[in-house]
């Protein structure tokens, strides 16, 4: 906890009661529903938290935003933004329905009233977000292809509309495949843990 609060300064107290409340949550819930690896648990606020909030250091998501969550497993990077931006509403979606089970429980128990929580492949939905969020799920560019279709037109952030995903390691090759707009932002470059060395958000303008 004290990591999110060196990059989070600003907290109100009832979001830092529920960035607290998380290790409990999810020690209690991973125990019974694998969502995230077991030995990650001890590591979770560096690892799953302040990772996903990375993307929070990139763009600030507005009163109103949309926001779509691809394959978020046990709720990563969603639910901790949700909690950083409860103005914002937050759909987090994934092919598992249990996976959605323990994801809504979590979502209750922290009572988020911006997210919802849904079994869905994300190929099939047919709303329209101003972002895609997501980490982990598959290569960027069938990604793309997935969402392309969901991100709206209309933009009042400072990045047009379009996709925030976390990622590791060189994108050199992924970039040569995206549109020349697309951008990589370093989590180096905000936060100094060793974990974050290689990390980055890919910015696909949609
Ligand atoms: C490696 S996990 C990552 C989970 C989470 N985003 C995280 O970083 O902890 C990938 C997740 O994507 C989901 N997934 C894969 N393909 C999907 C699709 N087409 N639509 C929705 N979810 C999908 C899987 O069920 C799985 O939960």
């Amino acid at each position: 906890m004290e990591l999110i609060n060196k990059y989070f300064p600003d907290l109100t107290d009832e979001q830092r009661d529920k960035f607290s409340q998380m290790e409990e949550l999810y020690q209690f819930w991973n125990a019974r529903v694998n969502v995230i690896s077991r030995q990650d648990i001890d590591t979770l606020y560096e690892r799953h938290i302040l990772h996903s909030l990375g993307i929070a250091k990139v763009l600030e998501f507005k009163s109103g935003t949309s926001i779509l969550d691809v394959g978020t497993g046990g709720g990563f990077p969603g639910i901790p933004l949700a909690i950083l931006f409860p103005k914002a509403q937050f759909h987090l979606v994934d092919s598992i329905g249990k996976k959605i089970r323990v994801v809504q429980e979590i979502a209750d128990a922290l009572k988020l009233d911006n997210v919802k929580a849904e079994q869905i492949r994300a190929e099939k939905l047919d709303d329209s977000y101003e972002f895609v969020i997501s980490r982990a799920v598959t290569r960027i560019t069938p990604f793309v292809g997935w969402v392309k279709r969901n991100i709206s037109k209309n933009s009042f952030h400072s990045l047009r509309n379009g996709i925030l995903y976390l990622k590791g390691g060189d994108l050199t090759e992924e970039l040569s495949e995206l549109n020349q707009k697309s951008r990589v932002f370093e989590l180096s470059d905000y936060f100094e843990e060793e974990f974050f060395q290689t990390k980055k958000v890919l910015y696909v303008p949609l």
